[in-house]
């Protein structure tokens, strides 16, 4: 496939580009599922030695794992592979410390609502590691199946490991909490509030829970959406077209499927790492949502306008584009039609992670901020036929993929956001050529960072715009689309991230 040569971009020093070593886009290990019903715990604390109780690697791991994402801000996706790798525990006992860590920070405020009555205090008068052990052996207690001497034992000596004096209060406490089961405590607990019970019974911010309903128009799917935050999801790869049939990639690997919607999405059922996979690691595939296929494919789908373009459709640009995956997948289709794709990253790091994970693709990396259309050379005002804003964004839409995200993210997060956002709308406007088109995406289904800001953008938009109906870019195949003329994805619908799509054209 003849690929023609990208335009070359200019030699500056802040730009990172061009093709450093070959790097792999690597992607978070998802953590399994919640250890089968009845099963025995096998990991009771070892024997004292010289009078201090020795606690089992699994369960320290899940400590400091949670420990490290509230006292240093870590991300539990990070963190734990790293302890599980220094602490040598693998197997059966890694999976149990992934499911501890990734389940307590999940459940983190509903756990401690439960142990703030179990301890007849606020969490927030409990020191910190003391607190984060009690979350540990409550999550144990109610929703793993382990049993309550063992999961109270282990926690204990945990707690006299970290501050001695504090053993028997969390022996009380971890007594009271087993006490009830969580159908138990919930009923206990449930505020009268609706939504408040919501967030309670499904482990999310209450701001979240509306922000759902909002989205949905039902609190009653807003409770399936909130459910399916709660379970790990699958990995999802991309066979990048013209370079991997994703049938065939996929009888490769065990126990993987092709997606369900996606022409290019393989489904790992069965564990492992992908980075191990050759045809990941040489540039062929992908890690990457379903639903982040579906939307950079949209663009790459929807029909342009002659317009003063002529019909030209070989300039596209991604601009926002680290760490790179939709500019992976948008490079392998412009590939297969002549077109190159100008990635654009304002973060050096994410823009160097660009230029990695688009290596062998017509795809060249500007570090820049995307806002400077116009004023950087190498992003000229109607310049390129299809431009894609992956919006930063508060990623509400894939808080399974991120245990500890729900309770870090603050309404307060959306005014700059939403800011950047139509800032970055309103230069993709500027960019895009009369006739072509531009797709806004986020991973937030929040109506702030999607209709809203689309809407304000288009309203402040230098040039016309016209909003196209996004369902016919997608695969007819998939349900739920709603009316249109955007397109919202959701977990408990798509098996997706809830990925937002809305698709424009500059008038010609
Ligand atoms: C949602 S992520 C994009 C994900 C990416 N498209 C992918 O599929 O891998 C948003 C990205 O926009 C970048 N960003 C934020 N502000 C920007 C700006 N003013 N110009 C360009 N990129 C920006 C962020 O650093 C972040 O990497």
């Amino acid at each position: 496939m003849g690929a023609r040569r990208p335009h070359r971009v200019r030699h500056r020093p802040r730009h990172v580009i061009r093709r450093p070593g070959s790097h792999l886009l690597r992607s978070p290990r998802r953590g399994p599922g919640p250890r089968p019903a009845g099963a025995r715990d096998d990991r009771l604390v070892r024997p004292p030695r010289g009078g201090r109780p020795a606690i089992d690697p699994a369960r320290e791991a899940a400590y400091e794992a949670v420990a490290a994402v509230h006292r240093d801000d870590a991300y539990a996706n990070l963190v734990l592979p790293k302890l599980l790798r220094d602490t040598g525990v693998t197997g059966r006992d890694a999976a149990f410390a992934t499911e501890l860590t990734y389940g307590t920070l999940r459940q983190t405020g509903t756990l401690d609502a439960i142990v703030a009555v179990a301890a007849d205090r606020a969490v927030e008068r409990i020191d910190p590691p003391v607190r984060d052990a009690l979350r540990i052996g409550a999550y144990q207690l109610l929703n793993m199946r382990v049993g309550a001497h063992a999961a109270v034992a282990t926690t204990v000596d945990l707690v006299r490991s970290l501050a001695p004096g504090a053993a028997g209060f969390a022996n009380a406490v971890l007594r009271r909490v087993a006490e009830s089961d969580r159908n138990e405590w919930l009923s206990r607990l449930a505020p009268a509030d609706p939504f408040e019970r919501a967030a309670l019974n499904h482990a999310h911010p209450q701001w979240i829970v509306r922000a759902f309903t909002d989205a949905l128009g039902s609190l009653d799917e807003a409770e399936l959406a909130l459910d399916a935050d709660n379970l790990a999801p699958p990995v999802h790869l991309c066979a990048r077209p013209g370079l991997l049939d994703p049938a065939a990639f996929a009888a490769t690997l065990r126990g993987a499927t092709v997606g369900r919607y996606s022409p290019f999405t393989v489904v790992l059922t069965g564990g492992g790492d992908p980075g191990g996979i050759p045809a990941i690691r040489d540039g062929r595939a992908h890690v990457q949502d379903e639903g982040s296929q579906l939307v950079a494919a949209a663009l790459a789908a929807a029909p342009l306008d002659g317009g003063s373009g002529g019909g030209r459709d070989e300039r596209w640009l991604d601009l926002c584009a680290g760490p790179g995956g939709k500019a992976g997948l948008l490079g392998a289709l412009a590939r297969t039609r002549d077109a190159h794709v100008t990635a654009v990253e304002v973060a050096h790091h994410r823009a160097e992670l660009v230029a990695k994970a688009t290596e062998g693709l017509p795809v060249y990396t500007i570090h820049a901020d995307g806002r400077d259309v116009g004023k950087d050379t190498d992003l000229p005002e109607g310049g390129f036929d299809r431009v894609l804003v992956d919006a930063p964004c508060t990623g509400l839409g894939a808080l399974r993929r991120r245990p500890e995200a729900r309770w870090r993210r603050q309404p307060s997060d959306l005014p700059p956001l939403t800011r950047l956002q139509r800032e970055l709308l309103q230069a993709a406007f500027r960019a895009v050529r009369p006739g072509g088109v531009v797709a806004y995406v986020t991973c937030s289904p929040h109506q702030a960072e999607t209709e809203v800001s689309v809407t304000e953008a288009a309203r402040r938009s230098p040039v016309d715009v016209d909003l196209l109906d996004a369902r016919p870019f997608l695969p007819a195949s998939l349900p739920d689309l709603g009316t249109g003329p955007t397109v919202q994805l959701w977990p408990h619908r798509h098996g997706t991230d809830a990925m937002f799509l809305a698709l424009l054209r500059r008038a010609g």
